[in-house]
């Protein structure tokens, strides 16, 4: 669902406003492959401090489920690029299933990651995904077995996301050796195409991950970082970030 070597930035809907979340689509589209769209959420569990502050932000300036899908709306009157809306079960089991990816459908998304379905449990949403044309993006972990790394790759249908590290989602100094295990286990393994993501902040990162095989890279909080700190207006710190991270 995107191409190689591919830089996919993560940004979260609302934050600080849906208005703002446009505007920083677009300037971190001319270089991504593929843009992570979070929905705000009030017990981010998988999210290090950067980005669960941007989930409060998000929902203390009264974020709504349908300002996601309006976001991607009018993001798609400029561009082509690939949309995962990533979040977590319980606003996808309120709103039900079938409406959610259907709403999702509407607006113009091509993937979803539900960061707390495991695959075991994925069979409903894996139905009414394919049925909507929906891709499917599922989390492998340094510790995910070879047999579970395969029963993921099957379930999956957009690209297997290979959790760098053990721990939340953050900025870090360094990509640990885990990273690379887990890539090399994962590229003989998986079909799909394999994104690394989680500590990715510089462009020594993203060439590390790139070399060793990587087909995409996922940046979050280093961009995250900016919005909290620059607010409305951060898109051309976005921009500069990821031309950096791009190498250009
Ligand atoms: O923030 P980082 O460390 O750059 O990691 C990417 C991450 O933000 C994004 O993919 C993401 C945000 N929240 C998540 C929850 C689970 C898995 C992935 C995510």
């Amino acid at each position: 669902m995107f191409k190689d070597q591919s830089i996919i930035p993560y940004i979260t809907a609302g934050d600080p406003s849906a208005k703002a979340t446009l505007r920083f689509l677009l300037a971190v589209d001319e270089y991504a492959g593929a843009i992570e769209l979070g929905i705000p959420f009030s017990d981010p569990m998988a999210d290090g401090k950067t980005i669960q502050e941007s989930h409060f932000r998000a929902l203390k300036n009264g974020f709504k489920l349908e300002d996601a899908f309006r976001i991607v709306r009018e993001f798609r009157k400029h561009s082509d690029t690939p949309i995962v809306l990533m979040t977590y079960y319980n606003p996808v089991f309120r709103t039900g299933v079938e409406e959610f990816l259907g709403m999702a459908k509407d607006a113009g998304v091509d993937g979803m990651l539900i960061v707390d379905l495991p695959v075991t449990h994925a069979q409903h949403f894996l139905d009414v995904a394919r049925e909507e044309g929906i891709k499917t993006v599922f989390l492998a972990a340094p510790n995910t077995p070879d047999d579970r790394l395969r029963e993921i790759d099957r379930a999956t249908t957009g690209f297997v996301y290979l959790i760098s590290l053990y721990g939340t989602t953050g900025a870090r100094e360094e990509i640990p050796k885990t990273a690379f295990d887990l890539l090399k286990r994962a590229k003989k393994i998986c079909k799909n195409k394999v994104a690394v993501g989680f500590g990715v902040s510089k462009r020594e990162h993203v060439e590390e991950l790139l070399n060793a095989g990587a087909n995409g890279v996922v940046v979050g909080s280093a961009l995250v970082r900016l919005i909290g700190e620059y607010g409305e207006g951060a898109e051309e710190m976005l921009r500069k970030k990821l031309k950096e991270l791009s190498g250009l």
